[in-house]
């Protein structure tokens, strides 16, 4: 299976928007607000649907961060492939609130809670967040993490 996904950090005033998910995969860890692109719909999109939808804002002047990859194994086999397009947003309409699928909680961008968030988020989030774009790749095994690689992204003139 192939997924493309999102993911929104919001920032503000030094603190950034994480939610801490309730329900799926990846239950209970923080992580920026995000998910599945729908059929028909363009990334941007997506992603201010799954920031109204999960915490009630919508983001403004989305600013693409980069692509991560996420490889999931089972029993040797590709279980599936997450394309996950990533973005900040500086400015927002809205007051963030819970929903049944999170709850949203604002860190010190020097404060992220990296132990209770997926394992890979500590090796590109703080470039992320410090306002470098990135590309990564990381392979997991029944989704524990057994490899990766992470690119700043630089443009050439
Ligand atoms: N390893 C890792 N690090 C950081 N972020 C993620 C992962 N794996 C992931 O799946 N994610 C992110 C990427 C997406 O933003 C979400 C996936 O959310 P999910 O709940 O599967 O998507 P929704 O569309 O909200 O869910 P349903 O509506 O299908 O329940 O996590």
């Amino acid at each position: 299976m192939i997924f493309i996904e999102t993911l929104v950090y919001v920032v503000r005033d030094g603190r950034v928007l994480l939610i801490r998910k309730k329900r799926g995969l990846g239950a209970g860890y923080y992580n920026g607000v995000g998910g599945k692109v729908e059929e028909g719909e363009d990334v941007v999109s997506a992603a201010v649907r799954e920031c109204r939808e999960e915490v009630g804002i919508t983001p403004k002047n989305l600013e693409w961060m980069g692509l991560l990859e996420f490889w999931n194994y089972e029993d040797g086999r590709v279980e599936s492939v997450h394309f996950v397009h990533v973005f900040l947003a500086r400015e927002f309409d809205g007051v963030p609130r819970e929903s049944d699928e999170a709850e949203p909680v604002w860190f010190g961008v020097n404060e992220v809670p990296y132990d209770n968030m997926w394992s890979d988020d500590v090796m590109w989030l703080p470039k992320v967040l410090s306002g470098k774009k990135v590309y990564a790749r990381f392979d997991f095994d029944h989704w524990r993490l057994i490899g990766g690689q992470v690119f700043e992204l630089v443009r050439s003139t």
